[in-house]
């Protein structure tokens, strides 16, 4: 059967679109609710609420889909107090628009069933099937101080992104704004902010403004051509454990490129490289034994690719999403528009060899 993905892609548009809301409310509010994950790494309330909004709109309209997300309620159901701040956001976090906020099946009935969504994203992930992956809040250190974060949501089939949808509420909405070293500090939802950026494979990307109720219309997005790779602008992570920006130095002065890198949290280093508001996203292992999460490349990864990029890991191999949570086959990620991604690779592996 042929598959347009028309129908999951407008869902998973709203989708992110509503769970950015909420995300939204929890930063503009002065407790955010932070709690400590057992790899140390911070989570909030609107991590567990953004995640509930989004797996309770799939499973709406694809019940029989399996869900691959990074958060689960355990420390919820011991948490009272986290649990019912979480509640009181998700139970009045809606759409304002009625036909819009019908189509993701409206609110979740309570708080008991509101845990037991949360916790419907522990899909072993795979090769078969339709696997929606989640990230409801990309780049928590970012939101948490006011940088860049993403929500994001991406749909596997037999183990290959179909479909791609990337919330930044604190990126301009205007593609043409290229990015700056601010652009990833001290951002805010003010006017003039928000885009949602999607893709569906074999159609094209698309951006559009961040909206509160319907879906705004859509722009095409390409990556930059880039005629001088010396002038290329790359980003890359804002936690030096996340990427070795010691490596990403040494490459860029290989390529001969002198401007200093972007530093943003996020998938929004991808959306930010497929509309052509920067040339390069390089992540660079900084531990060998860290493994990738599926829920943290699988919409970048399809965006980039459809706006005219190629995604690969420090070797050159494709992103492979059908091996369970994780990228377990793949180590860091160079993502570059087509005509340089080459060239940008051989750098890494010379860099990368010498080390
Ligand atoms: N050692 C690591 N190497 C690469 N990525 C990591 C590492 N530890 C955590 N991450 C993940 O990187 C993502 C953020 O990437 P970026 O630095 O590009 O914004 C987060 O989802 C974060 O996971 P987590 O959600 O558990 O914090
Ligand atoms: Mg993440
Ligand atoms: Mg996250
Ligand atoms: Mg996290």
């Amino acid at each position: 059967m042929s598959h347009h993905y028309a129908q999951e892609l407008q869902i998973a548009l709203l989708a992110v679109q509503r769970a950015t809301l909420l995300t939204k409310r929890v930063f503009h509010e002065k407790a955010k609710g932070t709690a400590s994950k057992d790899d140390k790494s911070p989570v909030t309330i609107g991590d567990f609420g953004a995640q509930a909004l989004i797996i309770s709109a799939l499973r709406h309209s694809f019940p029989g889909d399996e869900i691959v997300a990074e958060e689960e309620a355990s420390a919820l159901r011991e948490n009272e107090g986290l649990r019912s701040q979480i509640w009181e956001l998700v139970k009045t976090t809606k759409l304002n628009d009625t036909s819009a906020e019908e189509q993701l099946g409206g609110g979740i009935k309570d708080e008991a069933a509101m845990l037991d969504i949360i916790d419907e994203g522990k899909s072993k992930g795979g090769a078969k099937g339709r696997i929606w992956a989640i990230d409801p809040i990309d780049g928590t250190k970012g939101f948490l101080r006011g940088g860049q974060y993403a929500v994001c949501l991406g749909l596997m089939v037999d183990g290959d992104v179909k479909v791609g949808v990337l919330g930044c509420p604190n990126l301009p909405v205007d593609d043409s704004v290229s990015l700056d070293t601010k652009a990833g500090v001290d951002q805010s939802d003010e006017e003039g902010k928000g885009v949602l950026f999607g893709a569906v494979q074999g159609q094209g990307a698309t951006s559009r403004p961040m909206s509160t109720g319907r879906l705004q219309g859509s722009k095409p997005i390409h990556m930059k051509r880039v005629e001088d790779i010396t002038q290329a602008t790359f980003c890359e992570s804002v936690e030096a454990g996340h990427s070795s920006q010691d490596d990403a130095a040494k490459i860029a002065q290989k390529l001969g490129i002198a401007k200093p890198s972007v530093r943003m949290d996020s998938q929004a280093k991808y959306g930010s490289i497929a509309r052509g508001a920067g040339d390069l996203y390089l992540r660079l292992p900084v531990r060998k034994d860290y493994q990738e999460k599926i829920w943290d490349h699988a919409a970048g990864d399809l965006i980039v690719r459809e706006a005219g990029g190629v995604v690969t890991d420090v070797e050159g191999s494709r992103l492979d999403f059908s091996v369970g949570r994780t990228l377990a086959e793949n180590k860091g990620v160079i993502a570059a528009p087509k005509a340089v991604h080459s060239q940008v690779l051989d750098a890494v592996k010379s860099v990368l060899a010498a080390k």
